[in-house]
Formats: C-alpha cells, structure tokens, sequence
C-alpha cells in the first residue's frame, strides 16, 4: 500500500506551521521526518492521523484520494502519540488482553523482552519510560497497514532502543512506518528514506550532513 501528501498546509489562527509538505511511504518502508522543536512535525502526524484538521490537504491511499478524518474508522494508520494515552488505573496484563482479542498478538507482547517484569503492574504506577515502552509495544502490534511513531525512543533506556529498533524492522514486510525522533541516529538505523521539515516545507535527505546543512544538526568544522 502507498500514502502520498502531495500537499499538507496548516494553520494555527494567521501563524502558518505547514505550508508545503510532500511525501510518501510504502509498504515495507520505513521513513523518518526530522526537524527542529516546534516546526510541526506531531501536527503533520495529528492531521494524517485525522484528529486536526488541515487548512488545505491533499493525500491519495493507493492512487485514490483520502480524506484523514476516515482513517480511525478505517483502521488504516496507527499512531503513537508524544503524550501517554492510556487508561491509569488498569493492570498491564488486563489492558493487553483488552486491546488484543487474538492469543498470538498477545503472546507477542507479554513475550518482549522486559514485558513479563511489569505485566502485573497498574499502568500508572509504571515509569515514564516503561510506559512510552508499553504503548509502543501496543501500536506497534496493532494490525493497520500504516504506523506513526512520534518521538519512540524518548525516555527510553539505551538498551531497549535496540529491542524498539529490532521490532521496527520486523514490522516491514507488513506496515509502512512514518517515524520522528530527536533520537537522530536511532531514527536514521532504521530508515530507508527521510525528510526534513522545515519553515513548513518538507524536503528529502540523503545524509547526516545534509541534516546540518538543513538546519537540524550543528556544522561540524
Ligand atoms: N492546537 C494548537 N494551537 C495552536 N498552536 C499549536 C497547536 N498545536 C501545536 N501548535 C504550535 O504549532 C507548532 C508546531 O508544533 P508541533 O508540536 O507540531 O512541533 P514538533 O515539530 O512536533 O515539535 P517537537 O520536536 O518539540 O515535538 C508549535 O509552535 C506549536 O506551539
């Protein structure tokens, strides 16, 4: 499956943040976004996901055009969000066997690694990184064609960004993955194509040192 944004323009009052945003991502293809704080890459995410509404938009699904505000119902694009959405006062294992229906989806989950120390746990008793783990682990099985990954490595611990990056790359021969992180290298591990955005525009980039060139990391003399 294909998601193209041939043009992606939002506005927040007279402030424009995106202005010209072009991209797309295919099944078995994991594609990053990066930019600097503020420069609208969760709200291109919240408007693809369907919860803010473009100013102007224009995003085909296999060629045809798609209207964002369908997605939930369509099941197309799952998304981990930057802020915790999950319900505080479940026990883990109870909220996994909620959301998964299926014994297998299940199993994949209370069988990651670190999963079976907190399983027993409320939600919200758990650390904020255990639990930006925790609902990665969520979205990232849910079956949609398409995940969104905002920021899925902050806060987490050096070593599960490896477990986090090992499950990203299984997931490709199914989903097509958008991800952004300022977690820059662990982003570029796992992506095939990227982007930068920046004064509302997104534009590909082909290495590291464009990153600097574009503004997002500093020039190395
Ligand atoms: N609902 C809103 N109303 C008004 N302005 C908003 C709203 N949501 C976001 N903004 C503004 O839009 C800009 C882009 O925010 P956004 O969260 O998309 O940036 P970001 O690139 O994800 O940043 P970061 O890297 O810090 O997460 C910011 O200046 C933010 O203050």
């Amino acid at each position: 499956m294909k998601l193209e944004v041939k043009q992606i323009e939002k506005h927040f009052g007279s402030r424009p943040i995106l202005t010209n945003v072009n991209i797309h991502l295919q099944t078995g293809e994991t594609v990053g976004i990066f930019g600097r704080n503020g420069c609208g890459k969760s709200t291109l995410m919240k408007v693809l996901f369907g919860t803010i509404k473009a100013t102007a938009s224009s995003v085909f699904l296999d060629n045809t055009q798609f209207h964002p505000r369908a997605n939930i119902s369509r099941k197309l694009i799952a998304y981990l969000p930057q802020v915790s959405f999950l319900p505080l006062d479940m026990k883990v294992r109870n909220l996994i066997q909620m959301i998964f229906s299926d014994g297998e989806t299940q199993n994949h989950i209370f069988y990651a690694p670190g999963v079976a120390l907190f399983e027993n746990q409320k939600v919200g008793s758990l650390s904020l990184g255990t639990l930006k783990y925790l609902e990665f682990l969520l979205i990232a099985n849910m079956d949609h064609p398409f995940l969104m990954l905002d920021e899925p490595f902050s806060m987490i611990d050096p070593l599960f960004h490896e477990i986090i990056k090992n499950i990203i790359v299984s997931q490709l021969t199914t989903k097509a993955i958008l991800i952004t992180d300022h977690y820059y290298t662990d982003v570029w591990d796992v992506t095939q194509r990227n982007y930068v955005l920046a004064n509302g525009a997104t534009l590909p980039v082909r290495s590291q040192v464009e990153l600097a060139t574009y503004g997002y990391l500093p020039i190395r003399s």
